[in-house]
């Protein structure tokens, strides 16, 4: 059972400067607080180089923070991470080119000793809600860039992990097959009950998925505003309806703010 009091990703204080060689030093994040709770959906939007994937490798502990604490279910990133405690669905797949598709679904089952049965029938699930059914024997390199992504979804999905962590997942996708995936993450999410941090670049997808949305600024990266989604459900109309474009709307105008603050 998930502790509702601890939160599922905390961040506090957290700057993180890259040594840029002669360049110097660059701040990518500065004074990050952020917590996000079991369960809670949190997307983070801002513009190119504000620091979004440099916040998901820290809680991924793929990087070390420069300042500050980072914490995932009470422990250290470095400890969730050899738990294996989340899912990653990154940009680039990661998939592994030599398996098949339905052998890179199954990976993180197979690690941790799931036998062969189990493992067939929940990648035999994944690839069905993926919709790539058809493709299990296939090799990565046989598939579109949107298909490889639709696996590495399936992947992270795999464990029914209680945090997903996803960089941009559906930016290779066509804009019918991303929001059938967004639809289905929505679905997911709550069924499970996982929390996910998700970076994007489109408004409107932050706004279906999220409970929050974080929005951030550049030089150096800073959490400039969180605007609460208050959507009472999530369906085929929610895209349609005056509540939905209020909050694309809100959204818009925290981006906006934060530009017109940066060129005066
Ligand atoms: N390994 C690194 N070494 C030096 N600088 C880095 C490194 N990784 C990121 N940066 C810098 O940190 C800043 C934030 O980069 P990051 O990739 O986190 O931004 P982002 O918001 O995810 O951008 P995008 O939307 O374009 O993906 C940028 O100025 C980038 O150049």
């Amino acid at each position: 059972m998930t502790d509702q009091s601890v939160a599922a990703v905390s961040l506090t204080g957290v700057d993180k400067t890259f040594d840029a060689g002669r360049a110097g030093a660059v701040t990518a994040l500065s004074g990050i607080d952020l917590a996000v709770a079991p369960g809670e959906f949190v997307s983070l939007i801002g513009p190119s180089g504000c620091g979004k994937s440099t916040l998901m490798r820290l809680v991924a502990d793929l990087e070390r923070p420069s300042a500050g604490t980072i914490s995932v279910f009470g422990k250290s990133a470095h400890q969730a991470r050899l738990d294996q405690d989340y899912g990653i669905a990154f940009q680039a797949a990661g998939l592994l080119p030599w398996r098949s598709v339905r052998a890179n679904v199954e990976l993180p089952l197979q690690v941790h000793g799931m036998g062969r049965a189990g493992r067939a029938a929940r990648a035999d699930e994944l690839l069905e809600l993926v919709g790539l059914a058809e493709f299990a024997g296939h090799r990565p390199d046989q598939l579109s860039g949107g298909m490889q992504q639709r696996v590495a979804i399936a992947r992270a999905l795999a464990e029914r992990p209680r945090l997903l962590l996803m960089d941009e997942p559906f930016g290779a996708l066509d804009e019918m097959t991303r929001e059938r995936m967004q639809g289905e993450l929505v679905r997911l999410s709550t069924q499970t009950g996982c929390a996910v941090i998700f970076v994007t670049h489109s408004i409107p997808e932050a706004v279906y998925l999220s409970d929050r949305v974080v929005v951030m600024s550049p030089r150096p990266g800073r959490i400039s505003a969180v605007v609460p989604i208050e959507l009472s459900d999530r369906n085929e109309d929610t895209r349609e309806e005056p509540g939905f474009f209020a909050a694309v709307t809100a959204v818009r105008e925290a981006l906006r703010a934060r530009a017109s603050v940066e060129l005066s």
